[in-house]
């Protein structure tokens, strides 16, 4: 009797005190020191069950050559791990890094977690690197992978590489979008950047608030669908996977924000390339090189940054002998190819060779956006499908892109006001961005009636004035008729005399 009350009270002594211990460690012990003595117990305790004896180990350091390059491995393994180790690691570390969009949560250092492919298992532990075997200063870390060996194979080989087409999936699509300008070539200061530059992309336009007809949006939306998901159609037909728009119309028809809703429907990066500040064409190509996949290339009014002089439509044609113009457009055909930006060497050959030359199939899948108001101006050569696979055309705001606008900016979807408003969107040609600022309650008292009434008066305004102006015209034209008619006859008197 007296024993059992001996090795009660020892026992629960013990566990008192190993208890206390226990608390003690872990409020107290510094945070290294447990993971010291955690992870050496972890280990010893695989060694003890005989796991360990047969493992081969591959070690994945988080920075590779002289240690001051990032290793993507590293980056695209730890995506991998983030998702098998929200699920199951005891220790996680929560990360808000620059570029992704919110916290991510990833394998603390020394631990360990175990993943299993095609019923094999593979251990992974992450370890920080002892600071004095590093050659530099950057705190390193390595990934260790430890698997049985008669699986050697099959891990080195399909495993890792499942990993890796997992890990990159997975960083694109937490990663936080960006919008890229490329920095002049004469700001010194901005070399040591890069040739882009960037900022978050925060654009908020959608296909949803694009006021546009509805089967042209749905169009153009399945379109961009079947191109990011054409990866392997691409590849058969032997093309390389980028996609070309041309967006035209008059200022204000959204031609900008359907790039944004472009991006924001595929998930991809924005590059505006601004081609008046790239020096020539070896820079332009360099800048091309740099961009990424998932991304869209966007050069805004093409017409503005090539020097077309002499090719458009100049306002005086008119005046001139129809001969005349003809062979000066036969000349300026003949000297386009070479001609050169207006304020860089950029030809037009060149920028022909940077967006579908060789570099083209460089990288994963990439959109090109062209962006014009005349696209008339356009050199057909920039603009043929094949390089322009699709010619996008944004027009003034008719009913249907109304109703969009209606309901993005005054929430209605109905007005006894809509059947005229209708009818005058019909007859006047007003941009969606006209229309847009129309709608828009211009202070707390303005409710939707008040400003669909501001809509029909504006149009109705817009409407007399366009009457006018092409009453003038009309009456221009036939003074000038009059005049040169006057001028044949005088000529032709003087010829009789
Ligand atoms: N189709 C549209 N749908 C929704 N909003 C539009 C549309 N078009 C224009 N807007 C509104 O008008 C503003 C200007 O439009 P945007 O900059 O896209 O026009 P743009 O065609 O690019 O003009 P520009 O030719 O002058 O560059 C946008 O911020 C947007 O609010
Ligand atoms: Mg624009």
């Amino acid at each position: 009797m007296l024993e059992a009350g001996a090795i009660w009270g020892f026992t629960s002594t013990t566990m008192a005190s190993l208890m206390f211990f226990w608390s003690m460690y872990k409020q107290f012990a510094p945070y290294h020191v447990r993971l010291y003595l955690e992870r050496y117990f972890y280990k010893y305790l695989n060694k003890w069950f005989g796991e360990d004896m047969k493992s081969v180990h591959i070690i994945f350091p988080e920075y590779t050559g002289e240690g001051l390059t990032k290793s993507r491995a590293f980056d695209e393994i730890r995506n991998y791990l983030s998702t098998r180790s929200t699920a199951t690691a005891r220790r996680l570390k929560a990360n808000e890094s620059e570029n992704s969009k919110s916290v991510v949560l990833s394998l603390d250092d020394n631990e360990d977690i175990v993943d299993v492919f095609q019923d094999v298992k593979v251990v992974w532990s992450l370890s920080l690197v002892n600071k004095e075997n590093q050659s530099v200063s950057k705190e390193g870390r390595h990934l260790t992978m430890s698997f049985d060996n008669q699986y050697r194979d099959m891990i080195t080989k399909t495993y890792l590489d499942h990993v890796l087409r997992e890990g990159k999936e997975i960083g694109l699509k937490n990663r936080e979008r960006k919008l890229y300008t490329n920095n002049s070539s004469t700001d010194f200061s901005s070399w040591r950047d890069g040739r882009w530059s960037n900022v978050p992309f925060n654009h908020p336009a959608t296909f949803e608030t694009l006021a546009m007809d509805h089967e042209k949006k749905e169009e153009i939306k399945k379109d961009l669908i079947k191109f990011s998901n054409g990866k392997d159609y691409y590849r058969k037909v032997a093309k390389p996977w980028k996609r070309g728009y041309l967006l035209f119309g008059p200022p204000g028809t959204g031609k900008s924000t359907m790039i944004s809703a472009m991006a924001n429907f595929l998930e991809y990066d924005v590059y505006d390339l601004e081609l008046t500040t790239v020096r020539n064409n070896s820079e332009l190509q360099k800048l091309m090189l740099d961009t990424k996949g998932k991304s869209i290339v966007v050069i805004e009014d093409i017409d503005c940054s090539l020097d077309l002089t002499g090719q458009g439509k100049k306002k005086d044609e008119e005046d001139e002998d129809e001969e005349d113009i003809e062979e000066k457009k036969k000349e300026a055909e003949k000297l386009k190819k070479d001609r050169v930006l207006k304020e860089s060497n950029v030809t037009l050959s060149g920028l022909l060779n940077a967006i579908d030359g060789l570099w083209s199939a460089c990288s994963d899948e990439k959109i090109i956006v062209f962006t014009t108001n005349f696209v008339d101006n356009l050199d057909p050569a920039l603009i043929r499908r094949g390089r322009m696979d699709r010619h996008i055309e944004m027009s003034y705001c008719r009913f249907e892109g109304f109703k969009v606008l209606a309901k993005n900016y005054l929430d209605i979807e109905s007005h006894d006001l809509y059947g005229e408003i209708k009818r005058l969107l019909e007859e006047t040609d007003m941009s969606p961005a006209d229309v847009a600022e129309t709608l828009m309650p211009k202070s707390d008292e303005e409710d939707a009636d008040i400003c669909i009434k501001r809509l029909v008066k504006t149009l109705k305004e817009e409407k007399e004035k366009a009457r006018k102006l092409a009453e003038e015209e009309e009456k221009n034209k036939a003074e000038k008729k009059e005049k040169k008619e006057k001028i044949e006859e005088e000529e032709k008197e003087k010829a009789k005399k």
